[in-house]
């Protein structure tokens, strides 16, 4: 389940109603998945293999077209990040700036941890959106934001784009942003 920190108040928001109706104040989506679809195989798999990504697309086909159909994404791919990925450090790095994506984006948690970390309005500031398997959240576009792991250092993404293109990302540096442990 997915919970939300506010970082300048470090106020804890729990519970699904109360997480999306935070979420949605700012155009973000907050719906779930079963995350007990996924043959459990592949939920202990941080280094997935081609073939396997494609079997948690398959595992989810109905949900990725139904969001497809509703929200007019056009294309999809799975992300694995852990110590096992070539690269994870780089990956990470890029991931770990804030940056904005042109257009509205999907990420759903078939595995593991991450934490989503968005701005607000000027007054609230950034917000943690601490993400659980099951958890599927937009990254509305234009929308400053990064992503870091959790204390287990693995996840596993299925990520929804309109454009055809992907993952294309601008840099948002923003003086306002403190960072914390
Ligand atoms: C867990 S999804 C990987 C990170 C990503 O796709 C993104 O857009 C970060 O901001
Ligand atoms: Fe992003
Ligand atoms: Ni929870």
């Amino acid at each position: 389940m997915a919970e939300i920190v506010i970082r300048n108040t470090n106020e804890r928001i729990t519970g699904d109603e109360n997480v999306r109706n935070f979420l949605n104040k700012y155009d973000v989506l907050y719906e779930k998945w079963d995350a007990s679809k996924l043959n459990t195989d592949l939920q202990d798999n941080f280094g997935l293999t081609d073939e396997q990504k494609t079997e948690v697309l398959e595992t989810y086909d109905y949900e990725i077209r139904d969001l497809a159909a509703r929200r007019g994404y056009q294309i999809w791919d799975v992300i694995t990040l852990s110590e096992q990925t070539p690269d994870i450090e780089e990956k990470l790095a890029k991931f770990e700036e804030i940056h904005t994506h042109a257009e509205d984006e999907i990420r759903a948690i078939v595995a593991g941890k991450g934490i989503f970390v968005i701005k607000a309005t000027d007054d609230v500031g950034y917000f943690n959106v601490e993400l659980s398997p099951g958890d599927v959240i937009s990254v509305p576009e234009n929308t400053p934001h990064f992503f870091t792991l959790m204390e287990n250092k693995q996840i596993i993404a299925v990520r929804l784009f309109i454009e055809k293109d992907g993952w294309i990302a601008d840099p948002y540096p923003d003086p306002t942003f403190i960072k914390q442990a």
